[in-house]
């Protein structure tokens, strides 16, 4: 389906494919994925390791060329009209690079020239992802969280309208990960679009607005997160009872689904609860408590995925309708040099080949 000019939508895929080449022939990474980011708030791109999240991340970002399919933000079609848009994007898909003798303040001074924002955006930015006060420390003394911190705040130096972060907290322990978090959270209320991949699908439930769950490089759930929670939860019930494993058999002779959970068991799909009391009743076992489940996002995202394995297989790939997308324009910058010890390969146009 082609999407309209301007839809409301930050970022719009549809039919989206790729496939890279394995030992066994093309393994299929993304497979028809038809993604819908809202425009303002944040968004969780959530799926199990291997599930896409990262190659959707670069085709959309125009360091990895998709098979087929197409991709927009901000209405704009992408790759071909990336070098419009891109200045609207802010991203990080991988691990900040900063010289650790800088300071913070230093390192956003010089990407500022680079990229010709002013100075006064350095002490704005430090602001805002609550750097103020570390601004004159140096980069090597920062904690990992810190550090993920002034990669977003360099993300932010030229304001942009979405921010992309792939699984920006990986590798962070608890504390910062709640920076990471708020940060975000306070980035999204202020009218941008904060597009956010993980696997830590408890991370994502306390800050995302919307969320899309992808498995085997397929959305298999997207929208409000209360409402996907709601969904998953509809029509389960948690019982409290003394002797569980006996209610469990019970119960699932009556023709109920019933199964043991930590501190009792959940019946779903019932549109009576006061069966479950009655049937128990009648087999000398009695209810202390009957409550309606309330799934979190880690259960209904469980739910959906859980016949994904991980990485997708390889059904050899239809060639591409159309002769598939162009090229892509060289990768979005915006980037400070990579520092004397931190030197990585970039990444090509079209990285192929096993990892
Ligand atoms: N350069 C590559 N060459 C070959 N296969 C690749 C390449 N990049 C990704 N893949 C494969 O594509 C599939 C999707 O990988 P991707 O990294 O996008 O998943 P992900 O959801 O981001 O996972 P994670 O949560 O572990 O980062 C996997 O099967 C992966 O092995």
């Amino acid at each position: 389906m082609e999407l309209a000019a301007d839809d409301g939508l930050a970022v719009a895929t549809r039919g989206l494919r790729k496939t890279f080449a394995g030992v066994r022939g093309r393994r299929v990474a993304i497979h028809g994925l038809d993604l819908d980011v809202p425009a303002g708030g944040v968004h969780g791109f959530l799926g199990p390791n291997g599930s896409g999240k990262t190659t959707t991340i670069r085709m959309l970002l125009g360091l990895l060329r998709a098979d087929s399919g197409t991709m927009h933000i901000f209405g704009q079609p992408v790759p071909q009209r990336l070098p419009h848009v891109i200045g609207r994007v802010g991203a990080i898909v991988e691990s900040p690079k900063f010289y650790p003798t800088f300071t913070g303040r230093k390192s956003l001074s010089l990407l500022a020239d680079a990229i010709g924002t002013p100075q006064q955006r350095v002490g704005e930015v430090l602001e805002e992802v609550g750097l103020a006060d570390r601004g004159d420390d140096r980069f090597a003394a920062y904690s990992l969280g810190m550090k993920q911190r002034l990669a977003i705040a360099a993300t932010l130096l030229k304001s942009p309208d979405l921010l992309i972060f792939d699984e920006p907290t990986n590798g962070l322990d608890p504390a910062g990960i709640r920076e990471i978090r708020e940060t975000m959270r306070r980035l999204g209320t202020e009218g941008r679009t904060v597009l956010v991949s993980s696997h830590i699908l408890s991370e994502i439930e306390q800050i995302a607005d919307t969320v899309s769950i992808i498995g085997r490089g397929q959305v298999v759930a997207q929208g409000a997160v209360a409402d996907l929670i709601n969904e998953a939860g509809a029509g389960g019930v948690d019982v409290g009872i003394d002797s569980p494993e006996a209610a469990v058999a019970v119960l699932r002779r009556v023709g109920m689904t019933a199964d043991l959970t930590a501190d009792g068991l959940r019946v779903s799909g019932v549109d009576r609860p006061a069966d479950i009391t009655r049937a128990l009743a009648a087999q000398g076992l009695y209810v202390d408590r009957l409550v309606p489940a309330r799934r979190d996002l880690e259960s209904a995202f469980l739910q959906l995925t859980q016949d994904d394995q991980l990485g997708a297989s390889t059904p050899p790939p239809p060639s591409a309708p159309g002769g598939g997308l162009p090229p892509p324009p060289s990768a979005p910058g915006g980037g400070l040099p990579p520092p004397p010890d931190a030197r990585h390969t970039p990444h090509s146009a079209d990285e192929e080949g096993g990892r």
